[in-house]
């Protein structure tokens, strides 16, 4: 994994390090955490000075605070500090910081005071970092409810309180961060489900920790320098042959779009040919809007393509379960989506026809097909999306695309990977078809299934973040228009791969 990828460390791997770096660092660790808490305080308060309110609570976190507030007030900067916690229970180091704090002349106030005139110039929260382990209630849930109400900065420091950070789930309530300052590395639970609601602008402070000496990160971040090897300029002497043929089969009655537009996007993300059948007898035979793709019988595309996207609106009947049948038997990579998954949730069959492939197997499921997939439900998958796809890899012998806010990629090696591109002017129908259409393309286009299945993840994203910033959504956004879009981001992403002799 290229060292420009951002490591993603869940808790324990956090506390692993820091029992490693721990003991010789010098600065200690907080000292260096509270430093970094108290520039970025400077730097979000340059504009507006005033005081600043910092809440501690009864742990290490609340030692960051307390450091905070200490280096704040020695730069003459007005500081109220809210602590209530038990002085006998607090951590070693976060004892020294509120000695030290009080040794300065800080004072320390138990009850969240009113904001002074002119208001809060920042709000930071140390109440609760990554040794949160229960919900929060009582008069901590009371003063996070109190600080969300105030139309300022508001800083969480380390994680914001009252998110898990390893899963991103809230616990009873959580800080509503527009700035958080994390340590050492990010934690999934800053960038899934609940998380990003909470953090606004993520910031990671390594604390002068050279990580890749100490752990091997289990997860990583997406982003294009994962895939770059894969981004090369066509050569002049091509032809369509060189670009591979996709198999779509879906498209019963009702669902015919589904598999076309999971067709059109392949097209438009450079399959050399495009086949695509839809089950529905009725269906028409041309797609006008898109005449490029060639209409088939499901047994056609089952015998020409060299990558296969079966699902997008199958049906759940027998004539669905025969093609899903023959598909898992062809050594071909494939890429099962929507009423595939469910069919293949239902039946040992192909369960063990999965996970006896030799070619890539690619499931794209969303947490209510996932939660059929291990047999549970889309509670259970959300309560630990990172858990839920590594599991679902492993059962399935696939690659996995756990879809949603901060999709997760698990891989059959274990390593995950987070995508943080997309938004939620995505969640509407056709979106995910249109996913598995540009995966198809890739995989087609003989990209190996882990390069293909990062880069289509983080290009459906990007395409849809590219529309919103050109005003295109994000309310409104359709499946359509982020298929089109996705063809001048992937095009920009080759150009831009290959500049600077890349
Ligand atoms: N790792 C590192 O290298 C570095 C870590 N650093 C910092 O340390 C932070 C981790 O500190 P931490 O382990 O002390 O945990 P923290 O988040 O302060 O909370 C634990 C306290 O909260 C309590 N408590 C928990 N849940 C509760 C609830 N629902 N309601 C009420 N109470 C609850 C719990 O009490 P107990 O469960 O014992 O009752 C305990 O007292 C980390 O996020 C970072 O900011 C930095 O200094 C840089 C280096
Ligand atoms: N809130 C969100 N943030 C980011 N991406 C999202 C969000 N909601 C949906 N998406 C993305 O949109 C797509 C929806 O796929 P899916 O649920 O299969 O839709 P459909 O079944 O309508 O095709 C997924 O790629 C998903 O990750
Ligand atoms: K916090």
């Amino acid at each position: 994994m290229s060292d420009s990828v951002q490591p993603v460390f869940t808790v324990a791997g956090i506390r692993g390090i820091e029992n490693r770096v721990m003991p010789s660092a010098d600065p200690p660790l907080m000292e260096r955490a509270g430093r970094a808490a108290a520039e970025e305080a400077f730097r979000l308060t340059m504009e507006r000075p005033g005081r600043v309110l910092i809440v501690c609570g009864p742990g290490n976190n609340g030692g960051d605070g307390l450091v905070m507030a200490r280096r704040l007030l020695q730069a003459k900067r007005e500081v109220t500090v809210v602590f209530d916690g038990d002085l006998a229970r607090l951590p070693a180091d976060a004892a020294a910081a509120y000695v030290a704090w009080r040794g300065a002349g800080g004072k320390v106030e138990t009850e969240l005071p009113p904001p002074p005139e002119e208001g809060w110039a920042l709000i930071a929260d140390a109440l609760f970092g990554i040794g949160l382990e229960r919900p929060l209630t009582g008069h901590y849930a009371a003063w996070i409810e109190s600080l969300n109400s105030f139309n300022v900065p508001r800083l969480a420091i380390d994680i914001p309180s009252g998110i898990d950070a390893d899963t991103g789930k809230v616990l009873g309530t959580a800080f509503r961060a527009t700035h958080t300052l994390t340590f050492i590395a990010l934690k999934p639970g800053l960038l899934t489900l609940d998380g990003p609601d909470h953090v606004g602008n993520l910031i990671v402070r390594t604390l002068d920790i050279d990580i890749a000496e100490h752990a091997r990160p289990p997860g990583h971040v997406i982003d294009t320098t994962l895939f770059r090897d894969q981004l090369k300029p066509r050569l002049n002497n091509s032809h369509k042959g060189d670009f591979g043929e996709v198999g779509v089969i879906g498209g019963a009655r009702g669902m015919n779009g589904a598999a076309l537009l999971a067709a059109r996007a392949a097209l438009k993300l450079g399959a050399g040919r495009v086949l695509v059948s839809l089950v529905d007898e009725r269906a028409p035979s041309v797609d006008l809007i898109q005449p490029e793709l060639m209409l088939r019988t499901p047994e056609q595309v089952l015998a020409q393509a060299n990558a296969l996207a079966v699902g997008p609106g199958l049906g759940l009947d027998e004539r669905a379960k025969a093609i899903l049948g023959e598909a898992l038997a062809l050594e071909r990579p494939l890429v099962l989506d929507a009423d595939a998954l469910t069919l293949l949730a239902q039946d040992d069959d192909f369960q063990r026809l999965c996970h006896d492939r030799s070619a890539p197997t690619l499931i794209t499921p969303h947490p209510g097909e996932a939660g059929r997939l291990l047999g549970t439900d889309p509670f259970a998958v959300q309560h630990d999306r990172v858990g839920a796809a590594v599991e679902l890899s492993q059962r399935y012998r696939s690659l996995v695309l756990l879809k949603g806010c901060g999709s997760v990629i698990a891989l059959p090696d274990q390593r995950w990977l987070i995508n943080t591109t997309g938004h939620p002017g995505m969640a509407s129908g056709g979106m995910g078809d249109v996913l598995s259409g540009l995966l198809v393309a890739l995989l087609a286009q003989r990209w190996p299934a882990e390069s293909a299945l990062l880069a289509a993840t983080h290009l459906h994203g990007a395409a849809a973040d590219r529309l919103a910033r050109e005003g295109v959504g994000p309310i409104g956004l359709t499946a359509g228009e982020v298929c089109e879009a996705s063809r001048g981001v992937f095009n920009g992403w080759i150009v831009q791969a290959n500049q600077n002799g890349h």
